[in-house]
This record gives structure tokens, sequence and C-alpha cells, in this order.
């Protein structure tokens, strides 16, 4: 191993370790979590058990863990595996520690709701020197950390960078397939946040599968229109980050996303601070106000924004949406 196989994973939550730990475990790469509570990256040192984020899964021991921006220096791959609505900020203080040439990955799901701008944009904004990378797909850290097998999509400005890093991360349990596509795969993330909560609403108010499926289909047209209009392609959303991520997680439980769309649809009040993190509650209005200004039809996103936003009740939000005039299957 050398220099450039050193990767920093930053972000001591639940997919932070998760990729952490499952990238230390082929032994391809020395990997260190780097989390922002010294105490925190200690007893996780000493126990190799995250309980709070990922609990009862042991941690591999090749895996190192640190609160110290200083291992950044070493390191030829950092990957950003904090909120979309932190990654500006984490970007701040670490940008400084970064070795000449790192490459940045963004791992979040999201897009920044203060700029209105892709992840990819805030952090090239921020650190003008690094290439940015985008890490997006379906996979549950619960899984990925378990070594249940699970596949996602590396997207880079450049084929044989992009294709590099999927050499580099994946492992036996951790496949990644390469892109050139970093506006498709990063869109593909964050708006399939959205859709779960919709899919999460169809379930909590009991509106049955067969809508469930109508909203998957229509949401994924939604998807591709807008990643087209924001310079993607429009593609790239019926692979792994997009129709991928969005059958995961528009039906399991596991998605926090769903789990507050399901909450929405009982009736039960909005609230931020049970559940965990919910992405698609941030990316539900910017999303819609940048298709908005680009002209994009996105029926079901401007409901789940509306609704979160308490301008729409979710009987008048289904009417909304049923009775649109009628008009082919096109996806653009
Ligand atoms: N959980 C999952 O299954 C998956 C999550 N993702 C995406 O990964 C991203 C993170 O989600 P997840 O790990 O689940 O979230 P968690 O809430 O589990 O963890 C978030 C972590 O980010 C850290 N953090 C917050 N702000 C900053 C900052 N400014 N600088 C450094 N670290 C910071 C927190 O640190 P602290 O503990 O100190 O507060 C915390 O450890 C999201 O965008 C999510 O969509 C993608 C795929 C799967
Ligand atoms: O993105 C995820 C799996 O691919 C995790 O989904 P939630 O953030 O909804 O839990």
């Amino acid at each position: 191993m050398s220099g450039q196989d050193r990767v920093v994973v930053i972000g001591a939550g639940a997919f932070g370790t998760a990729l952490a730990a499952v990238i230390a475990s082929t032994g391809k790469a020395e990997v260190t979590l780097l989390g922002r509570d010294a105490g925190t990256m200690e007893t996780l040192a000493t126990l190799r058990v995250h309980e709070e984020a990922l609990p009862g899964i042991e941690l591999p021991e090749a895996l190192s863990f640190s609160a110290d921006p200083a291992v950044l220096k070493t390191a030829a791959t950092v990957l950003f595996v904090m909120p979309s609505q932190a990654q500006a900020e984490a970007a701040r203080t670490y940008g400084p520690h970064l070795a000449e040439g790192a490459v940045v990955v963004t791992c979040a799901k999201g897009i920044d709701r203060a700029s209105s701008r892709l992840l990819t944009e805030v952090l090239e904004a921020e650190l003008p020197h690094h290439p940015v990378a985008v890490l997006s797909g379906p996979g549950f850290a619960a899984d990925i950390a378990r070594g249940l097998p699970t596949a996602m999509a590396l997207a880079a400005a450049d084929l044989d960078q992009a294709t590099g890093l999927a050499r580099l991360l994946s492992g036996p349990t951790f496949r990644l397939y390469a892109s050139t596509d970093r506006v498709g795969v990063q869109l593909g993330g964050a708006l399939k946040n959205v859709l779960a909560i919709a899919c999460g609403i169809v379930e909590g108010a009991g509106l049955g599968e067969s809508a469930r499926a109508a909203l998957i289909a229509r949401g994924l047209a939604e998807m591709g229109r807008f990643v087209a209009a924001m310079g993607g392609a429009a593609d790239t959303v019926m692979g792994l980050s997009g129709l991928g991520d969005l059958v995961l997680t528009g039906t399991s439980h596991q998605s926090r996303n769903l789990r507050f769309g399901i909450s929405l649809g009982h009736g039960e009040p909005m609230d931020f601070s049970r559940g965990g993190l919910v992405e698609g509650a941030f990316a539900a209005a910017v999303a819609a106000r940048l298709a908005e200004g680009r002209g994009v039809s996105m029926p079901i996103t401007n409901a789940v924004a509306a609704i979160i936003d308490g301008a729409l009740d979710i009987p008048s939000a289904i009417e909304a949406l049923m009775s649109r005039p009628i008009t082919t299957e096109r996806h653009r």
C-alpha cells in the first residue's frame, strides 16, 4: 500500500462508518474514519462497534479512527459523508487539511438548500484545487456494514478517474459502477428521497400498492426530466442511482424518508427531532424551485414540497395529481 491508497472517510454517522468499514475490509487501502468528537472516536477504536449508528455490527480491525483532521495530509481519496446541508461547512473545516490533489467524493444525497446548488458545485467552489466525485445508489448503511452484497455508482468528470476510484473502493461485497454523469448520479440520490417520502405518504394514507407502483414509475419520469434539464443524462436515473435507490427506499421500512412519509400519511404532526435524518424534506423545496425555473414539470416533487411546507393537505394533493390533464406517457 502507498499514500495513493490512503482513504479518509469524514463523518462518523451510519453511512460514513459503513463505507469506512467495507472499504477497510478489502485490505486494498489504509482507511481512517474521521469524526468530530474525540471521545466518540476513542470509544469506536476500543469497542469496534458503533452502537448508536450501527448497533451490534462489528467493525474491521483494519479500520482506524481519528478526530484529528491532520490525518487528511496523507490521504489521496477523501469521502465526505455528512448530511447534504453540512457539506459546505465541512469543506470549509477540512479543506485546509487536504493533501495536494486529493480527490473528494461526496456521498450525501441532497441539494444545498442555502445556495440551491448541487453538492458537486458546492464542493468545487469551496475546494477549487480538488477533483470532486460522487458516490450514490441503493444501499442501507447497515447492509453495507454487515457485508451484504450491495452495488452503487461512482461518478467523476473523467472516466479513468471514475474507474480508478470504483476499483479502489470496491470489494467482494461492495461493487461500484463507474460513470461520468455526476449530475445524474447525485440527483438520482437526492430525488429518490423526495419520492420515498411520497411512497411513505401513499402507504401511511392507505392508498394501496397500485398507487405506489404508479408513483414510482411517474416519479422516475420526473427524475429523468429534471436530470436532463440540469445538464445530466436522463438515462442515468434508470440505473442504480435513480431506479435502484427509488425501489429500495420507496419500499423498505429501513428508509428514514419512507418512514417520515408514512407518519405524514397517518396524519401525524411533522417532527424532525425523531426518526433521524430525512434528506428528502430538504431536497423537495429546492428541487421544486430549480425545476420551476427551468420549466420542468415535477408534479410529485411539487406536491411533496407543498405538503412539507404546510401549503397542501394530502387529500388535496392526491386529487390534484389525479385530475391533471390526460396526456401521453412521455418521459421528457
Ligand atoms: N444511512 C444510510 O443508509 C445511507 C445514507 N446516505 C447518505 O449519507 C449522508 C449521511 O447520512 P447518515 O450517515 O445516515 O447520517 P447520520 O445522521 O447517521 O450521520 C451524519 C454524520 O455527519 C456528521 N456531521 C454532521 N455535520 C458535520 C460537519 N459539518 N462536519 C463533519 N461531520 C458532520 C455527524 O457528526 P456528529 O456525530 O458529530 O454530529 C454524523 O456523524 C446523507 O446524505 C444520507 O442520505 C447514503 C446512503 C445510505
Ligand atoms: O439512501 C439510502 C439507501 O440507499 C438510505 O435511505 P434513507 O436516508 O431514507 O434511510
